[in-house]
């Protein structure tokens, strides 16, 4: 196929769209979750990456409002067309299952090839989350390496999952809130976008 565009394999590329769910409190997001949607982009030949920001998570409670959450998203995500911030756990009431998240990006993108990505903390209890068993076959499952957590998946996972070696960026979200209370500077550790929302709007403080 002569001028056909290819995938990272050297094969002809299909038109099915291969469409990523990255969710997360994103309290603040930070450039580690930048570099792991960005590797995983490349290293999945991703059309796009949705970054879902969880506004209910069902297992801790953010510090800043959903819509702040989000709205950093926003700012962080705007400036690469592979990126994209999802409203859909916003919109929806309720704590934020990824189980219906996935359910509904399968009913926006019936055609597209999903994958669900998260870091390697996040995996280690996944077998507890809401409706677990029926996660793989709503997405293919990927774990990116996250420094200071060594994987350890459930044994029903493991089989699921895909595992994708990143680049390390120790930076957490937990970081980034200390170190504003501390009065500390957070410079490149979010984007500049971030940091100017968060200069202004002074959550974490
Ligand atoms: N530095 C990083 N490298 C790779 N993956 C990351 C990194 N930081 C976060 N992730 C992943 O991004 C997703 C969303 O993370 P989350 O918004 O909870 O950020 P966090 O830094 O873990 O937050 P907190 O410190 O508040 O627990 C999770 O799957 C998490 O594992
Ligand atoms: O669906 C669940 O039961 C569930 C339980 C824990 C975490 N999650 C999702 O996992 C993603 C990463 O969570 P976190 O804590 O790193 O922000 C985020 O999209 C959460 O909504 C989902």
């Amino acid at each position: 196929m002569p001028g056909a565009e290819r995938n990272k394999e050297g094969h002809p590329r299909s038109d099915v769209l291969r469409i990523a769910i990255f969710g997360g409190s994103f309290d603040p997001i930070h450039l580690g979750h930048l570099v792991a949607a960005s590797e995983a982009a490349e290293k999945l030949d991703l059309d796009k990456v949705l970054f879902v920001t969880a506004a209910r998570p069902p297992h801790k409670t953010p510090v800043a409002p959903p819509e702040a959450r989000h709205e950093m998203v926003v700012l962080a995500t705007a400036h690469d067309p592979r990126f994209e911030a999802s409203r859909l756990e916003l919109d929806r009431p309720g704590f934020s299952y990824t189980v219906d998240t996935l359910r509904q990006a399968r009913r926006l993108y019936p055609q597209a090839e999903l994958f669900f990505i998260t870091g390697a903390d996040a995996y280690r209890d996944m077998d507890g989350w809401h409706e677990a068993d029926a996660l793989p076959e709503l997405a293919q499952l990927v774990a990116v390496t996250r420094p200071g957590y060594p994987f350890s998946i459930h044994p029903f996972f493991q089989a699921h999952i895909r595992l994708l070696d990143i680049l390390d960026y120790a930076v957490s979200s937990t970081m980034v809130r200390e170190r504003l209370r501390a009065g500390r500077s957070i410079r490149y550790l979010v984007p500049f976008e971030v940091e100017g929302y968060l200069a202004k709007h002074g959550f974490y403080r």
